[in-house]
């Protein structure tokens, strides 16, 4: 897929399906852009939050919404005119509410973008997988890429990736989507895009340990390295394209999540490094930091594929509690020595 047709309808009446940040976010966009926009949560506080108003103050606070904008809790309701699905719930949950809006539809053949990144835990299933089990019929499409949804919602400028098998409805969706300051990149390749998303959000919780233990930008950006290598090894086992893994969802959500303490996953990284558990700060959050509840399923994914992953593996060992922060660090540095690109022993 090298360039768009741009001669693609955009998708005219969208259900955005999660009220949190990113949710809210791209609900946002999709209504100032002109479509019939409906955020569906479970959450009735956010839903008269947004509709009282115009803001979700739970989980993006400070930002007006468009007057267009509509919120409901009623899920049968708000899918009913819906010809497209912005999914936008964290990875743990994609099953039961896939599942629910399949039962609520009869089945129906809905384009559905999922936007979560994530792995979900007991079946280390990807989101493509996770989607074919619970709505078979939907038309499944793979957002990811670098994009704080504070940045997206304030109109900064942001491209991500699109991947989508179905050329048509990829097109679609790049002109659903796009605005002048956010540029969706095409691509067909799912596995890669969604592969990107979830294993970057591990890595963050990596870089934050280092950035909370006070080991050094050195420290920070051999992790980041070594993380993509991890990455890249998983990939190419799993059938994801290289240029996917070196592009927005792969090596450029890599860096911004390993960069900046605005990622919660980085930044529930830099408190356990100063020396809290996992555990506790989690249990503090009502915002969700998708590499933990990850860490444990990529490393499945990646013991059924046969590749070593030492820096996700650490990560896995230290969010649930299986290990402390030196012990994890001493045993990163103690590794055999090997050759840079050589697939880990
Ligand atoms: N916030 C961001 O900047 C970005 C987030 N994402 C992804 O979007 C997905 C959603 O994250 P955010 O919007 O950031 O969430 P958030 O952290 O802002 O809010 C948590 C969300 O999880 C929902 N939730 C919690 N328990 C639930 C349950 N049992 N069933 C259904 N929903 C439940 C809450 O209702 C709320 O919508 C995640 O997979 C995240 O990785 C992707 C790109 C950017
Ligand atoms: O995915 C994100 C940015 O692309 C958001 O990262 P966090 O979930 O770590 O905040």
């Amino acid at each position: 897929m090298s360039e768009t047709t741009g001669k693609s309808s955009p998708y005219q009446t969208i259900l955005v399906a999660g009220g949190g940040s990113w949710g809210t976010a791209l609900a946002s966009l999709t209504a100032r852009a002109g479509m019939a926009t409906t955020l569906w949560a479970r959450n009735d506080q956010v839903v008269s939050a947004i509709n009282g108003s115009r803001e979700n103050s739970i989980y993006l606070p400070g930002i007006k919404l468009p007057e267009t904008l509509g919120a409901t809790t009623d899920l049968a309701a708000a899918l009913e005119n819906a010809d497209a699905v912005i999914f936008v719930i964290p990875a743990q949950y994609a099953r039961d509410n896939l599942a629910e809006m399949r039962r609520l539809t009869g089945g129906k053949t809905l384009p559905v973008a999922l936007c979560c990144k994530g792995i979900e835990r007991g079946t280390g299933a990807l989101m493509t997988e996770v989607i074919a089990d619970a709505w078979p019929e939907a038309i499944p499409a793979i957002l990811s890429g670098p994009s704080f949804a504070a940045d997206v919602a304030r109109g900064l400028p942001t491209a991500v990736t699109l991947a989508c098998a179905d050329k048509s409805s990829g097109e679609r969706w790049a002109q659903t989507i796009k605005a002048p300051h956010f540029r969706p990149y095409l691509t067909a390749d799912m596995i890669g895009a969604e592969l990107g998303g979830a294993v970057k959000n591990v890595l963050a919780i990596a870089c934050g340990v280092v950035e909370g233990k006070g080991l050094g930008e050195s420290a920070r950006a051999a992790l980041i390295a070594r993380g993509f290598a991890e990455f890249q090894r998983l990939g190419v086992a799993l059938g994801a394209e290289a240029q996917t893994m070196a592009g927005l969802s792969g090596l450029g959500d890599l860096i911004l999540t390993c960069s900046s303490r605005q990622s919660r996953n980085m930044s529930l990284g830099y408190e356990i490094g100063e020396g809290r558990t996992a555990k506790e700060i989690i249990a503090e959050r009502q915002t969700v930091s998708e590499g933990a509840a990850s860490a444990g399923p990529l490393m499945k994914l990646a013991g059924a594929a046969g590749v070593d992953m030492p820096i996700c593996a650490a990560v896995a060992d230290l969010v649930d509690g299986r290990t402390g922060v030196d012990q994890a660090i001493l045993g990163l540095l103690a590794r055999p020595l090997r050759n840079e690109g050589s697939p880990a022993e």
